[in-house]
């Protein structure tokens, strides 16, 4: 399924695997634990954060930007190798991911509209995960204010943003909370895998 040439696979992970990867997950977070990051103008985001990897992806007042550590000053943890598997699976892309952000949304939880444009290279795509509560996932053009298209996100959904489609606006208008019972208190999780520190694709 085709989203202004952002690419769905519904149903990517059955609920076994959903199971595995969310232990896998708390693992990253009892290393690296989630955090609320504030947006250079001082905003709390309404999600929480955390990432695996070489890199992550952190917002203070200093603006937005890839660290090679988390916040309280330790390594990010390696990225899980299921998450790894996936992108082998889906992401269409023979360089592996070095940042993987764990996006947490509970109750009331979104993301305004924006482009995934931290990164070094835009030749490599973005895998998004979601798992937990259903989503509202809406994608526009690769200009501000271009038209919308809407799907519901479930469990298991993989959207892999990439080609022309990379620098498409994109965001989360809300979640259906306690919609899933794949983690026990309600809420989403979110996974993204990028290459976030490689300059350039190879030629191919
Ligand atoms: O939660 C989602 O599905 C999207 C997350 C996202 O766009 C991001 O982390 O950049
Ligand atoms: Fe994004």
């Amino acid at each position: 399924m085709d989203l202004n040439g952002v690419t769905i696979h519904p149903g990517a992970l059955d609920h076994a695997a959903q199971e595995a990867l969310v232990a896998d997950l708390r693992d990253v977070v009892s290393a690296a634990p989630l955090f609320h990051p504030e947006t250079s103008r001082g905003r709390k985001m309404s999600v929480r954060m955390t990432s695996a990897g070489a890199l992550g992806w952190v917002s203070d007042r200093r603006g937005y930007r890839y660290e090679p550590a988390h916040p309280s000053g330790v390594a990010w943890p390696p990225i899980p190798d299921r998450l790894l598997a996936l992108w082998d699976r889906l992401a269409d892309c023979a360089t592996p991911p070095d940042t993987c952000l764990i996006n947490f949304y509970g109750e009331g939880a979104r993301m305004g509209l924006h482009q995934d444009r931290d990164e070094a290279s835009f030749d490599f795509p973005v895998l998004s995960l979601s798992l937990g509560d259903d989503a509202l996932f809406r994608v526009g053009g690769t200009e501000r204010g271009g038209r919308t298209k809407s799907v519901w996100l479930s469990s298991g959904d993989v959207a892999v943003i990439g080609g022309d489609a990379r620098l498409a606006y994109h965001g989360i208008d809300r979640t259906r909370f306690g919609s899933s019972s794949l983690l026990p208190q309600g809420g989403r999780i979110n996974v993204t895998l990028r290459v976030a520190g490689v300059s350039a694709a190879p030629p191919s």
